[in-house]
């Protein structure tokens, strides 16, 4: 296995930050025009920088701490990052692993990893000057972005799919101040729209398109490698997620190839990137499974696990690469496997969304079909808290016992 490693950026923007187009290879000048794809050839860009750094570059604690890897020394924070990365001995023996750690993103200041890449995202925002800010949302990027525009005092417009958005998500939009369309459409025609919107210049838009949001995003590699060095005295040989939109699968791909770089880490060293989609909203697995180099829209997409419920994973060309050449791989799981995984978590006391449970869900399943050895070291992510989601926290868990307001009744109760 062999990164492809990107090539010297020549010349010098803003402290060495270009857009690159992965496909031709053109750059741009990274602030001084609004721009999400390639002007040539329409294909996604990239953040590149003149040096990437070593592991001794950064000071501080969350995202900032890695500003030396980032376009700026600082931004929009409240603050975020500094995740735990918990131990969870039960699941580690069950799932049969030599070492299993968690990666909570739950616990940043909004409850998901979102927040990590908008503290960027509304940096760059305000160095362009842009009015207003825009997303499309299955509930988790409408919840950071709403924050963070907040917190910058900005205009927030987010685009829901009906129905279909958690209540915690929704009401922390709500609360932060955003403007909130619910489309009579699912995520992606959500995001067809929020593009057209963002290409008309209405607003500036904040989705993971936006190469910036995975700048921030990456730092979930940079955190999780130091962490797992510190406690473990190694690197973990897997990091098993969950996979949407696919910009974190993007983003840890760039986080590894910047790290082995700049000599960081070695190509023995660089973990496997698996993604784990819910059966109902599969193709990046379909086209891992296939060898496609490609996604195919899924136009009806369905799965408990709302924030993942997605048929055109906009990130696709550069995640497929990056499951693939870390030698990685992509696995669907039904909504009963994650609902599983997400009362197994919870009995180790992290408490997560769907979503997020589908990581330990596959991590399962690969682990029983044998595609992940028992003497692997494995990271999973766990991407959003479980307060996000009430209602699917509250049918997975146990119903409560009415009882009379009464000790003796209270102890009869409990068989005392
Ligand atoms: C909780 C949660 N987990 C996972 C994902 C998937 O992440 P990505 O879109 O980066 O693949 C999302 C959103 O897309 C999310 O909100
Ligand atoms: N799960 C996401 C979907 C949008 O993803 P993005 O990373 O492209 O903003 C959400 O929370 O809305």
């Amino acid at each position: 296995m062999t990164l492809a490693l990107e090539s010297d950026a020549p010349g010098v923007a803003t402290r060495g930050v270009w857009l690159t187009c992965i496909d031709c290879g053109e750059q741009f000048a990274p602030f001084e025009a609004v721009r999400y794809t390639c002007d040539d050839c329409g294909s996604l860009l990239e953040v590149r920088y003149d040096e990437y750094p070593t592991f001794d570059a950064f000071e501080g604690s969350g995202v900032w701490r890695y500003s030396a890897a980032l376009p700026f020394e600082e931004g929009v924070t409240l603050p975020e990052g500094s995740t735990p990365l918990h131990a969870v001995p039960r699941l580690e023996a069950e799932i049969g692993v030599n070492n299993l750690r968690v990666k909570h993103e739950g616990m940043n200041p909004t409850g998901s990893f979102k927040d990590r890449g908008m503290t960027v995202g509304v940096r760059v925002a305000q160095e362009i000057g842009v009015d207003r800010l825009a997303c499309a949302s299955t509930g988790n990027t409408s919840a950071a972005l709403s924050a963070y525009g907040a917190r910058a005092d900005m205009e927030t417009l987010v685009l829901l799919p009906a129905g279909k958005v958690a209540a915690g998500k929704v009401a922390q939009a709500s609360l932060h101040g955003a403007r909130i369309l619910e489309v009579d459409g699912n995520f992606d025609r959500c995001l067809d729209i929020v593009q057209d919107l963002t290409d008309r210049g209405e607003a500036y838009l904040l989705n993971s398109l936006n190469p910036f949001r995975l700048e921030g995003q990456k730092t979930i590699g940079l955190e999780m490698f130091e962490q797992f060095e510190r406690e473990e005295g190694t690197l973990p040989d897997r990091i098993v997620l969950p996979v949407g939109n696919a910009g974190n699968t993007a983003a840890l791909y760039k986080c590894v190839r910047e790290l082995r770089r700049s000599g960081a880490i070695a190509e023995h060293e660089v973990p496997k990137l698996t993604g784990v989609q819910a059966e109902g909203s599969a193709p990046m697995v379909e086209a891992i499974e296939n060898g496609w180099d490609h996604i195919e829209r899924w136009d009806d997409v369905e799965t408990i696990a709302t924030a993942i419920r997605i048929g055109n994973p906009v990130n696709a060309p550069k995640a497929l690469p990056g499951i693939r050449e870390t030698g990685g791989t992509a696995v669907a799981v039904s909504d009963e496997q994650i609902t599983t995984a997400q009362r197994d978590l919870a009995e180790e006391g992290i408490g997560v969304e769907p979503a997020s449970a589908a990581s330990i869900a596959g991590l399962r399943k690969l682990r029983r079909e044998g595609v992940v050895s028992d003497d692997e070291d494995v990271a999973c992510l766990t991407t959003g808290h479980l307060l996000k989601d009430p209602d699917a926290a509250a049918a997975a868990g146990s119903d409560p016992e009415p009882v009379p307001a009464d000790t003796e009744a209270v102890l009869d109760h409990l068989g005392a």
